[in-house]
């Protein structure tokens, strides 16, 4: 697959102080559901910033190699530009709701491209009911749910119709229910519009059964990259399997261990069932 977003050599520091990343060579695939992980402080939350353009345009600092993104280099493309092709919704997406209606947020970028208002009226229902709050055009936002706001953040972001979509942690303030809703959507957006998904997340097991490629950083650097369940059997080998959910760990263990090779599996409910057939067949039935 093309790279839709292509980091080569990239570095950058904050105020030219803070090294945040380092020396990144990383190519996302169109159409691919990437998840961004590592521990905190890592460069996660740059690492998007970098795809948005907002660093170094809008949190300035010293650059070093470059970011492209849909053939369009982000040192070179203003932000308002980028903001067509690359849809981002930060960890604090209430920062990013700035309308009283949730029409008015959906359409506010579209008003300042000048897109016609009955393209906007149709963008905005159907963008709305993309993200599952159909109907909801003359809601004041203020009175919407965190998960709604938090929809309508995405809605905002989608409303242009960006080949990506950029992520830092949006399940960071939902309960387990939220989140997996959330994911299904996400992933369901990913297959049905062929959008490509970059997504910071610290708890794997919740993206994973979405995610087809997995970016681990580490003290700014990259520390792997690649098809999710490749880069997990690195997580575990190397140094990083506490970032790996613990069982996708025991899974690489038990198959390092004993001859037993599992089939793929992505959710944790496909793990234990997998787990159980194991037990089962090493005549360990009460525990399975
Ligand atoms: N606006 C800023 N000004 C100065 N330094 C910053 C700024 N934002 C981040 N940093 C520093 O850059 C480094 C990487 O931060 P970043 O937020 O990208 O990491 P992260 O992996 O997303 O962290 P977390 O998981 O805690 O959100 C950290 O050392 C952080 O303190």
């Amino acid at each position: 697959m093309k790279p839709v977003i292509s980091f080569s050599d990239f570095s950058f520091s904050y105020h030219g102080r803070t090294q945040a990343l380092n020396n990144i060579n990383l190519e996302i695939p169109a159409g691919s559901f990437t998840a961004v992980a590592g521990l905190s402080s890592t460069g996660k939350t740059t690492l998007c910033l970098a795809v948005s353009g907002l660093v170094p345009h809008y949190f300035g600092g010293a650059v070093g190699g470059s970011v492209t993104v849909n053939g369009m280099n982000t040192l070179h493309t203003e932000v308002g530009q980028l903001a067509e092709v690359v849809g981002t919704v930060l960890e604090d997406y209430e920062c990013q709701l700035v309308t009283m209606t949730v029409e008015e947020e959906v359409a506010f970028g579209l008003e300042n491209r000048g897109v016609r208002r009955e393209e906007i009226v149709v963008a905005v229902s159907e963008t709305l009911r993309m993200v599952g709050l159909p109907g909801l055009e003359k809601r004041e936002v203020s009175s919407l749910s965190g998960g709604q706001k938090q929809r309508l953040a995405i809605a905002a972001a989608l409303a242009s119709k960006p080949a990506v979509l950029v992520l830092d942690e949006p399940t960071s303030a939902l309960d387990p229910e939220g989140a997996e809703e959330l994911y299904a959507l996400l992933g369901r957006l990913n297959r049905e519009t062929g959008l490509t998904m970059m997504i910071v997340e610290h708890d794997l097991s919740r993206i994973l059964p979405y995610a087809d490629r997995l970016v681990v950083l580490e003290a700014g650097r990259l520390a792997a990259a690649g098809k999710t369940e490749e880069v997990l059997a690195q997580l575990v080998k190397g140094n990083s399997a506490s970032l790996s959910p613990t069982l996708w760990t025991l899974k690489h263990l038990l198959e390092s261990k004993s001859d037993a090779v599992f089939a793929p599996w992505l959710s944790n409910e496909q793990a234990i069932d997998q787990l159980r057939v194991f037990l089962r067949q090493e005549g360990a039935e009460k525990i399975a």
